[in-house]
């Protein structure tokens, strides 16, 4: 297996040379390699990061350098993981599921977020996992990363000393998830940003931003939405 990890703070993942993953790649089962998001940009500041459209408070990560980044580190055969805190809830199925993939890349976000185009073009692409390891909120993906990437290897077929110790394994502000994020450009290699973001009709935005986050829960976590929903309609 090989795994490559875009961020803006790629020494984050330095901890992964001390840990199991260090070890599968002595015995040459994994290659782990760390990309800086910087390097994707052309801007004298190396700018990654800009406000969001719509308005709210802080940045939003930029869709060209990790246009850039996923062209460049990404394959055919990828399995895009964007740990965030609107993903799905991580398990142990999605971890089987993974350690028999050939290559993942992580993107790990931060600020915000990632302009929601990114996703939406990577979707087109690749196999992505937008991935929440439960319901609280980091500074960033990498911490998650480091942990969804030790849940995975550890699994890695012959990365296990004992493979039996395998066998006997157990286990927002409206409390929604969050809606799609964009930033400029308004349109990004054919992709546009939601004409309401555009209107400054705050009122019209934050109607627009509460039914996207409702339809996305739905979707996803079901269960944050109390029980009438969980029953199969
Ligand atoms: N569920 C764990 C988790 C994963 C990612 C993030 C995060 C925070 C800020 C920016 C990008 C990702 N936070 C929590």
């Amino acid at each position: 297996m090989r795994i490559d990890v875009v961020s803006i703070f790629p020494a984050y993942l330095d901890a992964l040379d001390l840990s199991l993953a260090g070890r599968a790649r002595e015995k040459g089962l994994l290659q782990i390699a760390t990309h800086d998001l910087r390097d994707f940009t052309h801007d004298r500041h190396r700018t990654v990061d800009d406000t969001p459209y719509g308005g709210g408070a802080g940045m939003v990560m930029k869709p060209e350098p990790w246009g850039e980044a996923l062209d460049t580190v990404a394959t055919d055969d990828s399995v895009v993981v964007v740990p965030t805190p609107s993903g799905t809830p991580f398990r142990q199925s999605l971890a089987h599921d993974l350690s028999r993939e050939r290559h993942l890349v992580f993107a790990c976000g931060r600020y915000e977020g990632i302009d929601q185009r990114v996703i939406d073009h990577a979707r087109e692409r690749w196999r992505v996992e937008e991935v929440s390891l439960g319901d609280f909120v980091l500074n960033g993906g990498e911490v998650a990363a480091l942990a969804v990437i030790e849940a995975v290897v550890r699994l890695v077929p012959g990365f296990m000393g004992n493979p039996a110790s395998l066998a006997e394994e157990s286990h927002g502000e409206d409390g929604l998830l969050e809606y799609p994020v964009y930033t400029k450009p308004a349109t990004w290699r054919g992709h546009t940003v939601p004409d309401v973001l555009l209107s400054g009709h705050h009122g019209a935005i934050a109607a627009w931003r509460h039914e996207q986050a409702l339809q996305r829960t739905r979707e996803r976590r079901p269960d944050l939405l109390g029980d009438a929903s969980e029953t199969s309609s």
